[in-house]
């Protein structure tokens, strides 16, 4: 370690994208101090995945055991399901608090100073820590930053965290409106509507673009939708946005054409969760001091080896990952970013592979995919002058999900006609968050479907839908 500096490296923010860059750093012999303003962990932790996985467990549970037509047909009768709203809710605190304590041990033991406060940077290679009324200066020969993010809420929408809240309030299952809006087909707004309805909300599910789940391959989330919301009991508004909204009982909520911004109906609810994406938290973070800039959105500039940009230029020992970069919002991008960093910190040249990271929906059945969509694939092959072709294969001709009797489902496989590169990998059924993982491996290693056809899965299992879907784009 270098003794010019207090430390190797300082980080700030405590999310799992911080948390990944310490545990890596540590590993690499950095001596590392971390600085966190609010609660360890940051939103994955405290309010993003940790909880809704929780709560998406207990509901989902609820939704199996009340499906009395599926259990029946595996030959199973059973009486009332009843839960209690509170009880899924400790649940989903209890797992906050134990992941929590988990991640800030590891931290400890590793030797990592956890430094709370408000981190800034004060110049080059200098940290200010503002926390109990005082502040210390920190010097490092790295930072990396990691604020990450919070919830947008659009103009117009007021949140007064009761009856119209975010996420951040929604993990908590504080309440179980009777009828509730849910403003964001994406992830937020998916898994949501999965967790309300299975505990019996009355859901209308708005989202503003011209169809549902925007963000997906659209084969999938045409399936998606046919299982996941038209039998559930949930209204959908599509090409509308929440032109206001206000809190209250009811929650009044003025809705209107997207495209021609008329309003065109007003609905009366008893809550509204604001599911419309996230901004980075960004602000005050004294990149100022080193002349950088934030992009047009607010995220700060990065290159793939995730240094700071300041016009499209490197700022020395200054690094960005998370959330807070916009790349790509997911935990465990941000970890992956935060490994990255470190390695070029110590001086292994690294890039980080956008497109091998996978990505999941942890609805009730899963969605998942990795790399790119058939639009965007499309668009790539017009751009590098190449064909890109699909194959898919259905869980309903999957022997492992028949026995289950959960057999709706797809596997879609995107591939380069001319090599058989796969572009991309998406699936919707049982399980699709686990199975994604080959798939991941495989475009990580630009593998060819010629190559994936001739893997052996073990039978049966759901894996073999990929396999299928592989043996298909050969024939
Ligand atoms: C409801 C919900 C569910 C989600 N589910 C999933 C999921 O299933 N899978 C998945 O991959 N992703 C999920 N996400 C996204 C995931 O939570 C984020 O991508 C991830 O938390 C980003 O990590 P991060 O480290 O960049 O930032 P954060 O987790 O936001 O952490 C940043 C930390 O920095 C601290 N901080 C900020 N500024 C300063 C400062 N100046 N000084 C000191 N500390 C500071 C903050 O207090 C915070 O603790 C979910 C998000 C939400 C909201
Ligand atoms: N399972 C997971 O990995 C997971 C789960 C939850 C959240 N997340 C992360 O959290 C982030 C935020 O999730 P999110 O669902 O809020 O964002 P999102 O970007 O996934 O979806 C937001 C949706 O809201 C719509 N929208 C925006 N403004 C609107 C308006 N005024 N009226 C109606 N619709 C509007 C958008 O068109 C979009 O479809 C995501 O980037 C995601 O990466 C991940």
């Amino acid at each position: 370690m270098s003794h010019e500096f207090d430390y190797d490296l300082v980080i700030i923010g405590a999310g799992v994208g911080g948390h990944g860059a310490a545990l890596h750093a540590v590993s690499c012999g950095l001596k590392t101090a971390i600085i966190e303003a609010a609660d360890m962990g940051g939103t994955c932790v405290n309010r993003g995945c940790i909880p809704s996985k929780a709560l998406l467990a207990a509901s989902g549970r609820v939704r199996e055991l009340r499906d009395a037509h599926h259990l029946k047909s595996l030959g199973i009768q059973i009486g009332n399901v009843e839960f209690d709203r509170q009880a899924i809710a400790n649940h989903a605190n209890n797992l906050v608090a134990k992941i929590q304590g988990d991640l800030t041990n590891s931290l400890k033991r590793l030797g990592v100073d956890i430094i709370k406060g408000w981190g800034k940077i004060a110049g080059t290679q200098k940290v200010t820590v503002t926390g109990d009324g005082s502040e210390k200066t920190i010097t490092a020969k790295d930072i990396i930053l990691c604020p990450g993010s919070v919830p947008f809420v659009p103009p117009g929408i007021e949140v007064d965290g009761k009856t119209v809240f975010t996420s951040d309030q929604g993990v908590k299952l504080e309440t179980l409106p009777d009828w509730v809006a849910i403003i964001g087909s994406g992830y937020i707004g998916l898994e949501f509507s999965d967790i309300y309805s299975a505990l019996g909300c009355e859901i209308t599910l708005i989202e503003a673009l011209d169809q549902l789940m925007p963000g997906f391959d659209r084969d999938i989330a045409k399936l998606a939708e046919r299982v996941l919301i038209t039998p559930r009991d949930i209204e959908t508004k599509v090409g509308i946005y929440a032109k206001k909204v206000i809190p209250g009982s009811p929650v009044v909520i003025e809705l209107a054409d997207f495209k021609t911004k008329e309003v065109v109906d007003v609905i009366e609810v008893d809550a509204c969760l604001v599911a419309t994406g996230r901004i980075p938290a960004t602000k005050n973070l004294g990149l100022e001091s080193v002349g950088v800039e934030l992009d047009r959105r607010n995220f700060i500039p990065v290159d793939d080896r995730m240094a700071v940009l300041s016009a499209g230029e490197v700022v020395p020992h200054l690094w960005a990952i998370g959330d807070a970069n916009g790349k790509m919002m997911l935990a465990h991008a941000a970890s992956a970013q935060g490994i990255v960093a470190v390695e070029n910190i110590v001086g292994r040249d690294r890039k980080i592979d956008y497109r091998s990271i996978p990505a999941a929906a942890f609805t009730h059945p899963e969605v998942s995919y990795v790399g790119l969509t058939e639009t965007g694939a499309k668009e790539l092959g017009q751009a590098e002058g190449f064909e890109i072709a699909t194959s898919r294969s259905y869980f309903k001709g999957n022997s492992k999900a028949l026995a289950e009797n959960e057999a709706d489902g797809i596997a879609k496989v995107i591939y380069r006609k001319d090599t058989g590169e796969v572009l991309g990998v998406h699936i919707f059924g049982l399980h699709a968050s686990d199975l994604i993982h080959e798939a991941s491996a495989a475009v990580a290693n630009r593998q060819t479907v010629q190559t994936l056809a001739h893997l052996v899965h073990a039978h049966p299992t759901l894996s073999e839908v990929l396999d299928e879907a592989y043996k298909r784009a050969i024939v």
